[in-house]
């Protein structure tokens, strides 16, 4: 028996996977892939709907080099529409200015300094993107939303309220002697902690409310709607559900607690960094009065 045929009678074929699972049919979208906004991903609808560097633009992008009511797009059918809206960058579509065009799967769209790719229904593309978005997006330990994509999203709902003279709270919340827990049971035991406490948080947001992991063990949730007494309400009900939980560490249930601080958009509050700043003061007066409390602004 010859070396060859020896090998071939004794090889076995192992399959690692049957290959990827089939990819979910995507809507129409665009994906910003180079310039500000990177990543950021709209589905088209059939309602236009507005690019721009206003906070109220339903794709916000934030340079200069974009106008704030940028261009239009929606969809007709198979047809993505887009629509110049007197940008003094005019939009571009692969490279070429235009007042109305129509995009093709792979088109880019270029919004000032800003290109965004066309992707088409059914491609398997948008999958990709999607996924790259939720990474750049959220907390990898908690699946929450991460410092920056929760910032984006205050600033918006900030503009939001005041157009509409809505309320909208902020609450921050800090897990209490958190030192002590990664000193005596270790950093990989205060992250299964930290990924608990996102849980209750997440099975305790609704709506449009916004829960965010910002800092190593500071959260943060943004009350679109929430006047001070909803938002002391949710916090309050935040509280009781972390010091009514058991946390396992080093193999024994463990009570933990959190404090809070409250705060809500009015005068004197009516950017990110003065609302952030009065939800801390509030926390900082919850940790002072004791912590396992709640502090409103
Ligand atoms: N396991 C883990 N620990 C972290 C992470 N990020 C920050 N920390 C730890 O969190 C702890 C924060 O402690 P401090 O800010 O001193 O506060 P504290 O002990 O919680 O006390 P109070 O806030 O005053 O109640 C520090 O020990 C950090 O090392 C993380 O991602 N994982």
């Amino acid at each position: 028996m010859n070396r060859r045929s020896d090998e071939a009678s004794t090889t076995r074929r192992t399959m690692i996977s049957p290959g990827p699972d089939q990819p979910e049919q995507g809507t129409m979208c665009l994906v910003v892939i180079h310039g500000e906004g990177l990543g950021k991903r709209i589905d088209v609808p059939e309602q236009p709907i507005v690019i721009g560097r206003s906070h109220d633009a339903d794709l916000h992008i934030p340079h200069v080099s974009v106008s704030r009511q940028h261009c239009q797009v929606w969809r007709e059918g198979n047809a993505c529409h887009v629509r110049d809206l007197g940008a003094t960058n005019r939009t571009r579509i692969n490279d070429l200015p235009v007042e109305h065009g129509t995009l093709s799967d792979g088109d880019h769209l270029t919004i000032g300094e800003s290109i965004l790719k066309f992707i088409g229904e059914g491609s398997v593309e948008a999958r990709y993107h999607e996924e790259v978005y939720q990474v750049a997006t959220h907390d990898a330990l908690t699946g929450l939303c991460n410092r920056r994509h929760f910032i984006e999203i205050v600033d918006k709902e900030i503009s939001r309220s005041l157009r509409h003279e809505r309320p909208l709270a902020m609450c921050i919340v800090d897990v209490d002697l958190f030192k002590p827990i990664n000193d005596t049971y270790g950093h990989i035991a205060g992250d299964g902690v930290l990924r608990q406490i996102g849980e209750i948080m997440r099975n305790h947001v609704r709506g449009d409310d916004i829960a965010a992991r910002i800092g190593g063990e500071e959260f943060a949730v943004l009350l679109p709607e929430a006047g001070i007494e909803a938002a002391g309400t949710f916090a309050e009900r935040l509280r009781q559900a972390v010091a009514e939980s058991s946390f396992t560490l080093g193999d024994q249930p463990h009570k933990l607690t959190v404090s809070i601080g409250v705060a809500i958009l009015g005068p004197g509050r009516e950017e990110r960094s003065s609302l952030m700043a009065a939800a801390d003061s509030a926390l900082y007066r919850a940790k002072e009065g004791g912590r396992n409390q709640v502090c409103t602004a």
